[in-house]
C-alpha cells in the first residue's frame, strides 16, 4: 500500500483495505464486537479448528499420506471473515496498530495453512499419478498400448467403408474427414487399430499381441488430429529427417511405439519426482537487485532490523551477497566468501569457501577481483510472525546484488532467471527513477518473472511525494504492466533508513538478542512523537507484509504451479491414452468373441469329422484286406486242388520217356499254379484302387484341394520278385506214380461186363497193384469155371492177365500221372502253408497300399484339429488379455479423472480463503 493513500484512509483500516481491494463485502470488518481469547478458558470451534490445523500444519508440511485433509477440503468456517480472535481488545469497528498487527499475522497463518494444503494435495496427486504410471509401464509391457495419432490423409482407399468396429475419429472435426464425398453417412468410421494390424481380412482373424507384433504395418493407427495435438506431455517426440512426427509414429512397429512410451512414462515419473522435490523444498531465494546506490544494502538491512552489509554513500557492493539463517550454518553467524575459482559452493566442503566474520564483511562486498559472492549466516533477531527469513512456511534467502550499470545488468539479469530465484525485488531511487541499466533488466527480467516487487527508497527525500509516484508508477506500468497491475500490492514508496536497525555484531553492547522488533533496546529510535517516522516505519511495515505475502504467492506460483500444470496435462495425456485404449481393447473384445463363436463349433465338428472319417479309413483297408485274403485264398486251394485237370499243354511221349513227362506235369502244374497267385494280386490291385478311391474321396471331402496330389500307383505293388515255387517244390516221382491203382479200380468198376481173362487180368493187376480184392475175385474164377478148370486155365490165365494189366495200366499213365503229382503237389503246398502265406502277402499288401493315404487323411484331419485348437486358445487368449486391458483403461480413466478433479481443484490463481483475501495481492 502507499504511504500517501495510508494517510487519507479512514480509522478502519480493514474498510479501507477491503475496499481498496474490491473485496467481497462479507470481508469488511464487521460491527459485531470484537472478542478475545484469554487464559485457559473455551475456545470457539473455528478457532480451536484453526489452531489445530496450525498445530498439525506448522507451515513444514503436513503428512501427505494423510488423504483425509484433501478429502475434507477446506473448512468453510475458515474462509469466512470473522472477529479476528484478538488478544488486543478493540471496540468495534475501532482499530489499532497492534490489532491490526494480529489481523496481519492471523492472515498470514491463513496464507501458510493454505499454501501448504494446496502443496500437499498436489503432493498426494503427485504420489498417485507416478503410481498409476507405473501400472501403466507394466501394462504397457504386456498389452502394448496403443497410441494415438494422426490417420494418414492419403489413404483414401485403405480405409474400410462399413466396418462393425466401433470407431474413434468419429468425433473428430472435419478436418481429419478422409473418406471423401461418396462416403455413405451411416457409414462406421474406422475402428481404432493397434500397429501392426492391417485393414481387410487381418480384421477377421484373431489378433494376439504376438500375432500382431508379426504383422506388416501398412496402415497408420488412430486417431484425431486434435488428440493428437492435445497430447502434450506423453507425446512421442520423434525429429528425424522430413517425415512428420505423425508419419513417424506410422511407420513404426507397434513394439517401438510401447517401447517410446514406456521412455515417456520414465521421464515424466522422473520429472515427477523432481517436481515434488521442488514443492518440497521449503526454501525460497529473495534477489533484492536495483540501480547503484539506490538503497539496496540499507533496505535489506531494514528488512533484517540488523545493520549486516555495508552501506556507503558511494557504490560498495560488488558481489552478489546472501543472506541466511544462521541456524543453517549450526547457529554461527559467519560470512562464507566464495573465491572467483569455485564453481559450486557446498556448506560442507570448506575447501570451496573461505571463512569470515561479519566484521569482514565491509572489506569483502568490495572486493570483486577475489570473491564472486557470499553467504552471510546470521542469525535472526525478529519473531516468526515478523521475521522474513524464518516466517514459518518458507526459509527465506535475501540475496544483495551489486548496483546495477551497464557491465551488471546482464549478469544480474541471468542471475535473477534462476529457477531457484522465487522473487525479484527492484529497489529504485525514489529521486532517480529508473536509469537505463534499471529499464533494461526489468525488461529483461519480466519476462521471465511477470511480477517483480518494486521497492521506492528514498522517499524522505521527496517533497511532491504525488507528483513522484505518479510519474514512478508511469514507468512501471511501461515497464511491467503486471506489476502495475498489482502495484498497491508491488510497488511501495519507503525510506528504508529511517527503520531501527540493530548493530550487526549482537554481543555488541546495546545490542538486541533478537526476539522483537520496532523500538527494542539498541535501535535507532527514530524519537518519539514524530509523526512522520512513524508513518515511515508503517509504510516499510506494510511493504514487508506484502512482500510475504508475494514471497508466499509467487511460491505458489514458481513451485506449486509447474508442479499443476504439468500434472493437468499429464492426467489429461493419460485420460486421452486411456480412453483410447479402453475403446481398442473393447473393439478386440467384440472381435475376438465373435471369432470364438465361429471358432469353437468349428473345433468341435473337426474332431467329429476326425473320428467318422478315421473310422471309415479303417473299415475300407479292412474290409479290402480281408476280401482279398478270402479271395486268395479260395482261388488258390481250389486251383491247387484241381491243377491236374487243367489243360497242361504237356503230350504223352510214350512209355520210354515216361519219366521226362512226369517232370513236364509237374513243371506245368507249378506254373499254372503260379499263374493263380498272380491273377489274385492283379484281384488285390484292383481292390486296391476302389480302396484309394474311397479314401481320396473322404480326403477331398475333409482336406479339400490339399489331398488332390495324393496318388498311390498300384502296378508297382507286387512287383518284388517271387520266391521261384519250384524251389520249394520238391516232387520225387516214384514208379507207383505211373499207376494209379484208385483210378484203375475205379475205371474196373465201370467196365464190369468185360470178359474173364480181363477180370482174372484185373484181379491179377489189383493183386499185383494192391491185392485188393484178390480173393472176390478168385473165388468168382473158380465158381465160373470149376476147380480142375481153374487148374488148367491158370497158367495161361495168369499170363494173359498180367499182359492185359500192365499194358492197360501203361496206357493210363496220362491219366493218371497228373493225379498222382497234383496229390502229392496239393500234400507238399500245404505243408508248405502255401495258400496262407500267399493269401497272407497279398492282402497285407494291401493293408500298406492303403495305409498312406489313410494316414496322410488322418494326419490332415488332426493338423486341422491343431490348427482350429490353437487358435481357439490364442483367441481365447486374446480375450482374456482385451478384457484385463479394458478393464485397466476404464479404470485409468476414472483414476486420472479423479486425480485431475483433485489436481483442478487447487487453487493457485483465485483469492486466498477468509482474511487471508483481504491481504492478497
Ligand atoms: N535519505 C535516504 N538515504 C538513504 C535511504 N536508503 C539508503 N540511503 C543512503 O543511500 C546510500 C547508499 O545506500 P546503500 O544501501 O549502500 O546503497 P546500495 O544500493 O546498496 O549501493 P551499492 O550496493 O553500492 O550499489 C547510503 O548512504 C544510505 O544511507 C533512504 O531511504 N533515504
Amino acid at each position: 500500500m502507499n504511504s500517501n493513500d495510508y494517510s487519507d484512509q479512514d480509522a478502519d483500516p480493514f474498510r479501507a483495505e477491503s475496499s481498496r481491494r474490491d473485496s467481497p463485502p462479507q470481508q469488511k470488518a464487521p460491527l459485531r464486537p470484537n472478542y478475545m481469547t484469554v487464559g485457559s478458558g473455551s475456545t470457539s470451534e473455528s478457532a480451536a479448528r484453526l489452531m489445530a490445523m496450525i498445530d498439525q500444519d506448522s507451515g513444514y508440511g503436513g503428512s501427505v499420506a494423510d488423504g483425509e485433509g484433501l478429502a475434507r477440503g477446506w473448512h468453510p468456517g475458515i474462509t469466512e471473515d470473522r472477529p479476528t480472535p484478538s488478544h488486543t481488545p478493540v471496540l468495534p469497528g475501532e482499530s489499532s496498530a497492534e490489532s491490526e498487527n494480529e489481523r496481519r499475522v492471523f492472515a498470514s497463518h491463513v496464507h501458510q495453512l493454505f499454501y501448504n494444503q494446496n502443496k500437499n494435495a498436489l503432493n498426494r496427486a503427485i504420489g498417485q499419478t507416478v503410481e498409476v504410471l507405473k501400472n501403466l509401464q507394466k501394462k504397457n509391457s504386456e498389452w502394448p498400448a496403443h497410441y494415438p495419432s494422426v490417420q494418414r490423409p492419403t489413404d483414401h482407399s485403405s480405409v474400410p467403408h462399413a466396418d462393425p468396429r466401433p470407431g474413434l475419429h468419429h468425433t473428430q472435426s472435419t478436418l481429419d474427414n478422409h473418406y471423401g464425398l461418396d462416403q455413405s453417412p451411416t457409414s462406421r468410421p474406422t475402428p481404432p487399430r493397434r500397429a501392426g494390424t492391417t485393414v481387410g481380412a487381418a480384421h477377421s482373424q484373431a489378433e494376439s499381441s504376438s500375432a500382431a507384433a508379426q504383422t506388416a504395418i501398412p496402415e497408420p493407427r488412430l486417431i484425431t488430429p486434435q488428440l493428437s495435438q492435445e497430447f502434450s506431455v506423453l507425446k512421442i517426440d520423434l525429429k528425424m529427417g522430413n517425415l512428420s512426427q505423425a508419419e513417424l509414429v506410422h511407420s513404426l512397429e507397434k513394439h517401438s511405439i510401447a517401447a517410446l512410451l514406456d521412455g515417456q512414462i520414465k521421464q515424466s515419473v522422473r520429472h515427477l519426482y523432481s517436481l515434488r522435490e521442488r514443492i518440497e523444498d521449503i526454501s525460497s531465494k529473495v534477489l533484492v537487485t536495483g540501480d547503484l546506490n539506490a538503497g539496496k544494502s540499507t533496505f535489506c538491512n531494514a528488512l533484517l532490523r540488523r545493520k549486516v552489509l555495508p552501506e556507503d554513500q558511494q557504490p560498495c557492493t560488488s558481489i552478489f551477497c546472501e543472506v541466511l539463517d544462521a541456524r543453517e550454518n549450526d547457529n554461527i553467524e559467519e560470512v562464507h566468501v566464495i573465491p572467483k575459482r569455485v564453481a559450486r559452493y557446498n556448506r560442507d566442503d570448506e575447501r570451496t569457501f573461505e571463512v569470515h566474520p561479519l566484521s569482514d564483511l565491509e572489506k569483502i562486498v568490495t572486493d570483486s577481483d577475489r570473491y564472486s559472492q557470499c553467504k552471510i549466516y546470521i542469525k535472526d533477531i525478529r519473531g516468526l510472525d515478523e521475521s522474513l527469513l524464518n516466517n514459518g512456511v518458507v526459509d527465506i534467502a535475501l540475496i544483495d546484488a551489486p548496483g546495477l550499470n551497464a557491465d551488471s545488468v546482464l549478469t544480474t539479469a541471468v542471475f535473477a532467471r534462476q529457477e531457484e530465484i522465487d522473487v525479484v525485488v527492484f529497489v529504485v531511487s525514489a529521486a532517480n527513477h529508473f536509469t537505463q541499466s534499471a529499464k533494461e533488466f526489468i525488461f529483461n527480467a519480466a519476462r521471465e518473472k511477470a511480477y517483480i516487487f518494486m521497492v521506492v527508497n528514498g522517499f524522505d527525500n521527496i517533497r511532491d511525494k504525488n507528483r513522484c509516484q505518479e510519474m514512478i508508477l508511469k514507468q512501471v506500468a511501461g515497464l511491467s504492466p503486471a506489476t502495475f497491475k498489482e502495484s498497491s500490492e508491488l510497488v511501495h514508496f519507503v525510506s528504508s533508513n529511517a527503520i531501527p536497525v540493530a548493530p550487526a555484531e549482537l554481543n555488541r553492547p546495546g545490542g538486541v538478542d533478537g526476539s522483537s522488533s520496532g523500538s527494542g533496546p539498541g535501535f535507532e529510535d527514530p524519537g518519539k512523537g514524530k509523526e512522520k517516522e512513524r508513518e515511515k516505519i508503517h509504510a516499510f511495515e506494510e511493504l514487508e507484509a506484502s512482500l510475504r505475502r508475494f514471497v508466499l504467492e509467487k511460491r505458489s506460483r514458481s513451485k506449486l504451479a509447474p508442479a499443476k500444470t504439468y500434472l493437468m496435462h499429464l492426467l489429461g495425456d493419460l485420460h486421452s491414452l486411456a480412453t483410447v485404449n479402453r475403446d481398442v481393447a473393447q473393439a478386440e473384445l467384440d472381435r475376438v468373441t465373435k471369432d470364438l463363436s465361429e471358432i469353437e463349433p468349428a473345433y468341435e465338428k473337426s474332431r467329429k469329422v476326425r473320428a467318422e472319417a478315421g473310422e471309415k479309413v479303417d473299415s475300407t483297408v479292412e474290409d479290402t484286406a480281408s476280401e482279398v485274403y478270402k479271395f486268395t485264398r479260395d482261388t488258390l486251394n481250389s486251383s491247387i486242388a484241381r491243377v491236374a485237370e487243367e489243360d497242361l499243354g504237356v503230350p504223352y511221349p510214350g512209355l520210354f520217356s515216361v519219366y521226362d513227362y512226369a517232370e513236364d506235369i509237374k513243371s506245368a502244374m507249378i506254373e499254372i499254379i503260379a499263374e493263380k497267385v498272380e491273377f489274385c494280386e492283379e484281384h488285390a490291385r484292383g481292390r486296391i484302387g476302389d480302396g484309394f478311391s474311397a479314401i481320396k474321396s473322404l480326403g477331398l471331402l475333409h482336406l479339400g484341394d490339399s489331398f488332390a496330389h495324393v496318388s498311390i500307383q498300384p502296378q508297382q505293388i507286387y512287383r518284388r520278385k517271387k520266391d521261384a515255387l519250384a524251389r520249394y517244390i520238391d516232387l520225387e516221382v516214384e514208379t507207383w506214380d505211373f499207376f494209379d491203382v484208385s483210378s484203375l479200380w475205379e475205371r474196373q468198376e465201370k467196365v464190369a461186363g468185360t470178359s474173364m481173362a480181363l477180370t482174372v487180368a484185373g484181379v491179377v493187376g489189383g493183386r499185383l497193384v494192391g491185392g485188393v480184392g484178390w480173393l472176390d475175385g478168385t473165388l468168382g474164377a473158380v465158381r465160373i469155371v470149376g476147380a480142375n478148370n481153374l487148374r488148367r486155365l491158370i497158367i495161361p490165365g495168369l499170363i494173359a492177365g498180367v499182359v492185359l494189366g500192365v499194358s492197360y495200366a501203361l496206357s493210363s499213365i496220362p491219366q493218371s500221372l497228373p493225379r498222382r503229382l497234383n496229390a502229392k503237389l496239393s500234400t507238399q503246398l500245404a505243408a508248405l502253408d502255401y495258400t496262407h502265406s500267399n493269401a497272407l502277402r497279398i492282402s497285407s499288401e494291401v493293408r500298406r497300399a492303403l495305409k498312406f493315404p489313410g494316414d496322410y487323411l488322418r494326419v490332415g484331419l488332426q493338423r486341422n484339429i491343431e490348427k482350429l485348437q490353437g487358435k481357439k486358445q490364442e483367441t481365447s487368449q486374446l480375450k482374456e488379455e482385451s478384457e484385463v486391458a479394458r478393464k485397466y483403461f476404464s479404470n485409468l480413466i476414472r483414476e486420472s479423472e479423479r486425480i485431475r478433479t483433485a489436481v483442478t481443484s487447487v487453487d493457485l490463481e483465485g483469492p486466498s480463503p477468509g482474511i487471508a483475501a483481504a491481504y492478497s495481492s
